[in-house]
């Protein structure tokens, strides 16, 4: 039975993890939080989950590498440093690093990856995302993927073309620019939608989360698939065959 370790273990994706390794019919070897050693677990566990946070993340990639265990990272908030931590990981273990393990939002950033390809660049593209009071980043991290796969599509840099947290006499929308907007309340599980703006008309692609089981399941199928992989850095589309 394959043995599935929790970093982050009592936030609210660990609880929902929890049960879902339970319904895949895996073991759930553990569980680490702040301020525990990850090593133990990590050493009885056959792979790591992390929904915990950024802070986490480079000691939690030391002790897998060291211990030669794969890793489902699905923590968002991450900087460009954490990044490299992952790529430099992948040269030795298999990391799977996504902002959303569900398959609508997978599904999702392939159609808005096309969408942004096929409208081309006269094409305003906007991201929005709500999640629950309890969210301590934004953009979340499914934005920055959805803004990711927009910017693929259009084949630009995605860095240098976004427009974060508007404000005041902020001049005219740049051209070519990929906006964020973020709302933060109450229980929401997370929404996101793409808005595609020309001129005359628009288009709207979305995703609704009504729960958080559907992240934990795509979590612990990522987990089980990433055990059959070769070291390297993966993302969902694997897991998915998208
Ligand atoms: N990729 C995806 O599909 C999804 C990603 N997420 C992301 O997962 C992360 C967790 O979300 P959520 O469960 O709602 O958050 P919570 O705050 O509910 O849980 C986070 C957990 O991680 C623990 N933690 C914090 N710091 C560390 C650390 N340094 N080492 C080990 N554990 C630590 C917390 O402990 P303590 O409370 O003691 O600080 C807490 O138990 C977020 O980044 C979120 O955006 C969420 C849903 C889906
Ligand atoms: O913090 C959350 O709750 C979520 N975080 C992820 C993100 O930042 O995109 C995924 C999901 O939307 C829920």
């Amino acid at each position: 039975m394959t043995k599935i370790g929790i970093i982050g273990s009592k936030g609210r994706m660990g609880a929902a993890l929890a049960e879902a390794v339970m319904q895949a019919g895996c073991e759930l070897s553990g569980g680490a939080d702040k301020g525990d050693d990850v090593r133990p677990l990590i050493a009885k566990s056959d792979v790591l989950v992390d929904f915990s946070a950024p802070a986490a993340l480079e000691a939690t990639l030391d002790a897998c590498v060291t211990a030669g265990k794969p890793i489902v990272i699905g923590t968002t908030g991450l900087e460009e440093r954490h990044h490299w931590l992952i790529d430099d990981a992948a040269a030795d273990i298999a990391v799977l690093q996504t902002g959303n393990t569900s398959l609508g939002v997978n599904m999702l950033s392939f159609l808005v990856e096309e969408a942004a390809r096929r409208l081309g660049p006269d094409w305003d593209i906007e991201i929005a995302e709500s999640h629950h009071r309890h969210k301590v980043d934004a953009p979340s991290g499914t934005a920055l993927l959805l803004g990711a796969a927009a910017a693929k599509g259009r084949n630009i840099d995605l860095a240098s073309h976004s427009e974060r947290g508007r404000d005041g006499i902020t001049g005219a929308r740049a051209e070519g620019a990929i906006g964020f907007a973020s709302l933060r309340g109450g229980s929401i599980a997370g929404d996101h939608s793409v808005l595609f703006a020309g001129e005359g008309e628009t288009m709207t692609l979305a995703h609704h989360a009504q729960d958080r089981s559907i992240f934990a399941n795509g979590a612990v199928k990522a987990a089980i698939w990433l055990l059959h992989q070769d070291k390297g850095r993966y993302d969902m589309k694997g897991v998915l065959g998208l």
